[in-house]
């Protein structure tokens, strides 16, 4: 009887320290991928201002920081992964739209269509995402250091109310823009008649997306919106799970 309730604490302890030892893993990662991030998004920010410093113009500065806004803005696909495996607390639908977004309108609209890299809308969303990255990660790194000072707090949770419509606008604006040369060009589709016997508009899937945008940003804004309730103002919020 004494021996298997030592047995039990002795698994119960084996189980805690296990737990300690994954969240210490886990902890490091997100510090060091947060670090990255936040230091990644600056060398964009500091990119951004020196060249329109330097040329006085807009044209050109997507094709300037292109390589560097493909690399980190792909790498936010691990942040499905840490939702998935659980150790953010966040939806993996939340995040994945958010990410999968983002890397569509990179790869598949801005970085595809070099007629519309010039457009006022791509330094819009660029500006826009920007600002919001630097003071998305380095909240979480000061919050995962416990030494988060209440400005960056204040920035996370108040900025995107403005931010994220802008952003919005910006994109939509991007896709809109890219729609007669997608038309024109017949980029990425597929006419009948061909050997898989399929058809694949792409102007009419960027049509699609555009759409998706009425259901889904208002998912995402009041998402936000109950975050900055529950870290601000300290309400207690029930959510669905995923
Ligand atoms: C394939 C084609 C797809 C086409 C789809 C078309 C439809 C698109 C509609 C979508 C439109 C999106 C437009 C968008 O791109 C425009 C912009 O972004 S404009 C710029 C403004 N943007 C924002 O402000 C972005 C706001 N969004 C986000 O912050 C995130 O993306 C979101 C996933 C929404 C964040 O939600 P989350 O639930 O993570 O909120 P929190 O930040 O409060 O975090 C919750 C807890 O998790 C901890 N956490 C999360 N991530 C980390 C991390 N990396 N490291 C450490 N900890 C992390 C966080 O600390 C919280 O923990 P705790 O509660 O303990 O404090």
């Amino acid at each position: 009887m004494a021996s298997s309730e030592e047995d039990g604490t002795v698994e119960e302890k084996e189980n805690n320290n296990k737990k300690r030892t994954k969240s210490t893993v886990a902890t490091a990662w997100l510090t060091f991928y947060n670090i990255a991030m936040t230091a990644g998004w600056l060398v964009l920010a500091m990119a951004m201002m020196r060249f329109y410093i330097q040329k006085g113009t807009h044209r050109g500065l997507y094709r300037s920081i292109a390589r560097t806004l493909k690399f980190f803005q792909t790498f936010a696909l691990v942040e499905v992964g840490h939702c998935a495996i659980g150790i953010v607390k966040t939806s993996v639908i939340v995040t994945g739209v958010q990410v999968c977004s983002r890397i569509f309108m990179v790869w598949f609209i801005t970085n595809s269509i070099r007629q519309i890299q010039n457009e006022e809308s791509v330094i819009l969303f660029l500006v826009v995402w920007t600002m919001t990255e630097i003071t998305r990660y380095s909240y979480y790194t000061f919050n995962l250091l416990r030494l988060l000072p209440y400005f960056i707090k204040w920035a996370r949770y108040n900025l995107f109310i403005v931010l994220y419509p802008v952003g919005v606008i910006g994109e939509l604006l991007t896709i809109y823009a890219a729609l007669p040369f997608v038309r024109r060009s017949g980029m990425y589709s597929m006419r009948l008649p061909n050997k898989y016997n399929v058809s694949f508009d792409y102007y009419y899937c960027l049509i699609i997306v555009m759409l998706s945008y009425i259901p889904l940003f208002p998912q995402l804004y009041f998402h936000m919106l109950r975050q900055r309730r529950r870290v601000l103002h300290g309400e207690v919020i029930v959510e669905k799970d995923d």
